[in-house]
């Protein structure tokens, strides 16, 4: 019998560029126990991952920001203090990095990203006057609410399906990961991840990306 898994997305089903591997569809369309999807990403990223995986809709998006469970929607966090804190990082000169389109916020409903490529010292200094924080997951800076974490959401998914989070296998690769391995019962951190995620995790893996969660999801099958 397998565990259930909160798995998140980018740097642990993916590779470096943030393209997901294609072997996530040979593993866990048909893994036997929850699957959920727990990310940095705006909500409609991981609900589109695991439609087309063929998975129960079961995401943490937003870093906590939004969970959806069993068709129910809940939200934390302040977009309006997000997008305040983002305009005034603009108004300084600072840059969101993602072009016109902004296909990595339009969707979002809790907090706002920012491309790594942005004036950091800059954006850490406006989130902390509208006293937000500021997450680092190697893909973008985060700028959100305190408090908000992938583990409340987890916690929220537990609730509704009726799981406890020590149930739960956990891998994942950066510092808005670590929430998570505090509450899962086993937790693991891929070869590239972050110091914040590795000193959290229960376990730093060999292999990177990919291949380190494949490693783990191999061996929970064959135990
Ligand atoms: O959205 C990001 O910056 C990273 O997303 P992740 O939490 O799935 O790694
Ligand atoms: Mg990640």
């Amino acid at each position: 019998m397998v565990p259930p898994l909160v798995l998140d997305i980018d740097g642990t089903l993916t590779d470096a560029d943030g393209h997901l591997d294609p072997r996530a569809f040979d593993v866990l369309p048909s893994w036997d126990a929850p699957v959920v999807l727990a990310t940095g990403k705006a909500f409609p990223y991981p609900v589109s991952l695991c439609h087309y995986l063929g998975l129960p809709e079961t995401v943490v998006a937003e870093n906590g920001g939004v969970v959806l469970v069993e068709g129910d929607v809940t939200f934390a966090g302040d977009r309006e203090d997000a997008q305040a804190a983002a305009d005034e990082f603009v108004a300084r000169g600072g840059d969101l990095g993602w072009g016109p389109a902004d296909t990595v916020n339009r969707w979002r409903e809790t907090e706002i990203a920012i491309s790594l490529d942005a004036d950091e010292a800059l954006l850490r200094e406006v989130s902390a006057e509208f006293d937000l924080e500021v997450v680092d997951t190697g893909f973008a800076y985060h700028v959100k609410s305190p408090g908000v974490e992938k583990a409340v959401g987890l916690e929220h998914v537990c609730d509704r399906l009726d799981y406890d989070p020590a149930d739960f296998v956990a891998i994942g690769d950066s510092e808005n990961d670590a929430s998570t391995f505090g509450v899962a019962g086993q937790s693991y951190a891929v070869a590239n991840a972050d110091d914040v995620a590795k000193a959290a995790a229960d376990e730093v893996l060999e292999d990177s990306y990919m291949d380190g969660t494949l490693s783990v999801l191999q061996s929970l099958q064959e135990s």
